[in-house]
């Protein structure tokens, strides 16, 4: 499995009240899904990208990604690790204004001390249908365009999971419409494996897989159809029927 996530809590102090924002969530991910998380408004979807991505680190259980325990890596590590092993893509694209579209995609190249940055930043927008942008700086770009020099900035480094936290909360529905078809052939045609938090119901149509997370429990998971909580139950009556 490509991801493995074992028991995860994380708790927040909110002044005096600790808010509970993962509940025991166990997860295994496999190369080349595309899975949707959805949730209502602070039911815990960033936090289990951002403990995917090690920005974060959970209070118990065990994250292994590509085989790294994450949980195990120090400050330096993990920013290592996220260079090597995570694309991100966040809702407000997050590019540098004042690098071009393919200074942008080639940054993480650069940090990396890649010899063939350019070319691979120039694929990368290809992939993205926007090398003819590629000397624009973000300003001079629509907020889908931005959006997808995003998406080449964080599929460049060829990492092993691109992690996407609401990638069109701030687009039109049209727009939106065209980064999530730009993602699934990403996904479909290059295999690149995505782990998206959304809220919209046309981005959980296109992906492969879908898990709900309700008040920080991981409640239903379409792979299975099985909610983890009734999984729980089976298996204490087959240990029931056992005993007796
Ligand atoms: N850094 C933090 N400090 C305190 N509480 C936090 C922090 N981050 C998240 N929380 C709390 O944890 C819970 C889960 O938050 P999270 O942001 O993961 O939810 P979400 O499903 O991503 O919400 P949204 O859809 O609004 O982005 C919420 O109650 C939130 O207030």
């Amino acid at each position: 499995m490509l991801v493995e996530l074992s028991g995860i809590s994380k708790r927040y102090k909110m002044g005096d009240v600790w808010v509970d924002a993962l509940k025991d969530v166990s997860l295994s991910l496999a190369k080349g899904e595309f899975l949707a998380v959805k949730g209502p408004s602070g039911s815990g979807k960033s936090t289990l990208l951002n403990i995917l991505s090690a920005l974060d680190q959970c209070d118990s259980g065990t994250v292994h990604v590509g085989g790294i325990n994450i949980g195990r890596l120090g400050e330096h590590q993990r920013s290592k690790f996220r260079n090597r092993h995570i694309g991100i893509v966040f809702q407000s694209f997050n590019l540098i204004p004042v690098l071009s579209a393919l200074e942008n995609v080639m940054y993480p190249l650069t940090l990396r001390g890649v010899k063939e940055a350019k070319p691979r930043a120039l694929q990368a927008l290809r992939d993205v249908g926007l090398d003819q942008q590629a000397n624009q700086r973000p300003t001079q770009l629509s907020g889908g365009q931005m959006q997808r020099v995003a998406i080449a900035r964080a599929i460049v480094t060829q990492p092993d999971i691109v992690l996407a936290d609401e990638p069109t909360a701030n687009l039109d529905s049209k727009t939106s419409e065209h980064i999530m078809t730009l993602i699934q052939k990403l996904n479909k045609e290059q295999g690149v494996t995505f782990v998206i938090s959304t809220h919209d119901d046309y981005v959980t149509g296109l992906a492969s897989r879908v898990i709900t997370i309700l008040d920080g429990e991981l409640v239903k998971d379409s792979q299975t159809n099985i909610s983890p909580l009734d999984r729980h139950n089976r298996v204490d009556i087959t240990e029931l029927e056992v005993k007796v």
